[in-house]
């Protein structure tokens, strides 16, 4: 490993960044000392640099994404884990990798504006979060706080309950992987090496720095035979991307931080790597801070939207849905560009409405019990699961007649499932494609979580529009 190496973050997007690790210009933080690794790599790649798998990690690997509360406030610091202290993976920190702005200032030398003006932000572990703001709003430099690539002027940043100030800053980055526009992969490296590389900072053996790049690889959908030992030069801009996420995966850090990861990429590719994301999500139940320019990805991809203004000033801190139902001003409104009932339909998710629960049966089931449990009504049917609560089939009460013992293999197949993280709009289609009249709902590794028909979508919306009312009205009355 050579000693100093190139900073292929460096002016990414064209322009010099506070901080920037090039080679010769590290963070205002001192970059990672340690035997094997190399003296003033790429902020990217130091910067999602390694801890032990899972020694921080949030509880509970897999999270769906949370439904919204209907209240657009995020949780208070009262609900943020112990920001007193405690190891690392404490009691604390475990269970919510949250991060939490309190009053940061960030003031560059020789500005008159600061970058960052007192911004306070709860970022509630195994959620996403994105900042979306115009260009210049204070976006990256939010992010190069949380992992302490700047310092800043002033305010408090707590990160898994501990306060980020009083952490080293390279442990700091241990905790938090770091994904940034074009990937900033190292191009003398293979893509093996590049996201073996904070393991191997970390001091792992071969062996298992191998099973761990092979492992990465295919999480982000990359055989590891074909791609390991390309450059990438030899990848596609989508493909880069995607190793820049595995390599801030490398060592399993409870948050991310991806500032435009997918920016650079043509339509196509974005949506895919969109979605990637979200299942990667559904999976891993990161902590991840992204940022955006681009709306439409901030609906899609956000369990909460900061929607910012100059200095990071948070003008709507709320779920997407929320976002389009009650937009906070004509600042937002005008981000949002118009046609929020569509929008409302592409970006809320079956896991936000309430779903349709139907009987449900295993095939061991005593036919008769299951009779019972369907009853009479003539559009009534149960919906049958395998021994890992999947949905297969379904089954109505004159599929049963006459059948005594267990119900077995009777009824039709189920329709393939939609994913609770799905749209309405995709539900939509689903509904539409399909013959029967709902479709069951699976979350991660495709339990049933219940069914969806027209029936439901109509009735969400209906309510999320009371709702939206009920909040005008609320304001309007509250309005001095
Ligand atoms: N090192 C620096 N020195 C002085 N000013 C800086 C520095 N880095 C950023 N700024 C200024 O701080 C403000 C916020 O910049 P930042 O890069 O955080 O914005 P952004 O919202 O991420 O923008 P974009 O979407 O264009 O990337 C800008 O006015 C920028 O010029």
């Amino acid at each position: 490993m050579p000693d100093t190496l190139p900073d292929p973050s460096a002016g990414g997007d064209g322009e010099p960044r506070a901080g920037g690790a090039a080679a010769s210009g590290p963070s205002e933080t001192p970059g990672p000392a340690g035997p094997s690794e190399p003296a003033g790599p790429s902020e990217a790649a130091l910067a999602s640099a390694a801890q032990e798998p899972g020694a921080f990690s949030a509880s509970g690997s897999s999270s769906e994404r949370a439904a919204p509360s209907g209240a657009s406030e995020p949780p208070g610091p009262s609900d943020r884990p112990d920001a007193s202290g405690g190891p690392p993976g404490g009691e604390g920190g475990r269970d919510r990798a949250g991060i939490e702005l309190i009053n940061v200032t960030k003031r560059f030398p020789g500005q008159r504006t600061p970058a960052v003006d007192d911004v306070s932000l709860t970022i509630p572990g195994g959620e996403i979060v994105v900042l979306l703001g115009p260009s210049g709003s204070g976006k990256t430099t939010t992010m190069r706080l949380i992992n302490r690539l700047i310092e800043p002027t002033s305010g408090r940043i707590i990160v898994a309950g501990r306060e980020a100030m009083g952490l080293d800053p390279n442990e700091l980055r241990r905790h938090i992987g770091y994904v940034i526009q074009n990937a900033g992969l190292f191009p003398h490296m293979t893509v093996g090496t590049n996201v073996g590389l904070v393991p191997q900072m970390l001091g792992w053996d071969k062996k298992r720095i191998a099973e761990r790049v092979d492992e990465l690889l295919r999480l982000v959908d990359l055989p590891p035979e074909q791609f390991r030992d390309r450059y990438p030069r030899e990848l596609s801009g989508g493909q880069q991307q995607r190793v820049g996420v595995a390599r801030a995966l490398g060592a399993d850090p409870p948050a991310m931080l991806m500032d435009e990861p997918f920016g650079a990429l043509d339509p196509i590719t974005r949506e895919r790597l969109q979605d990637e994301l979200l299942q990667l999500q559904e999976e891993l139940g990161k902590t991840i801070v992204f940022v955006t320019h681009d709306v439409d990805e901030a609906l899609k991809l956000g369990d909460r939207i900061a929607i910012l203004d100059k200095g990071s000033r948070i003008v709507q801190y709320a779920t997407p849905q929320e976002i389009l139902l009650n937009p906070a001003d004509e600042y937002v409104e005008q981000f949002l560009g118009g046609a929020q009932a569509m929008k409302l339909l592409k970006f809320s998710r079956v896991a936000d409405v309430p779903l349709q629960q139907v009987p449900q049966a295993r095939p061991e089931d005593d036919a008769a019990a299951v009779r019972e449990r369907i009853g009479t009504a003539d559009d009534s049917f149960a919906i049958v699961l395998d021994g890992r609560s999947r949905p297969v089939r379904w089954i109505t009460a004159a599929d049963l007649e006459g059948v005594t013992g267990p119900i077995g293999e009777r009824g039709e197949p189920a329709a393939t499932p939609i994913r609770a993280r799905n749209t309405l709009q995709q539900a939509l289609e689903a509904l539409i494609q399909i013959e029967h009249e709902w479709v069951p709902v699976v979350g991660p590794r495709g339990v049933y979580r219940g069914t969806v028909t027209l029936a439901t979508l109509q009735n969400a919306i209906k309510e999320m529009k009371e709702q939206a009312k009920a909040r005008r009205r609320q304001d309007r009355t509250a309005a001095p």
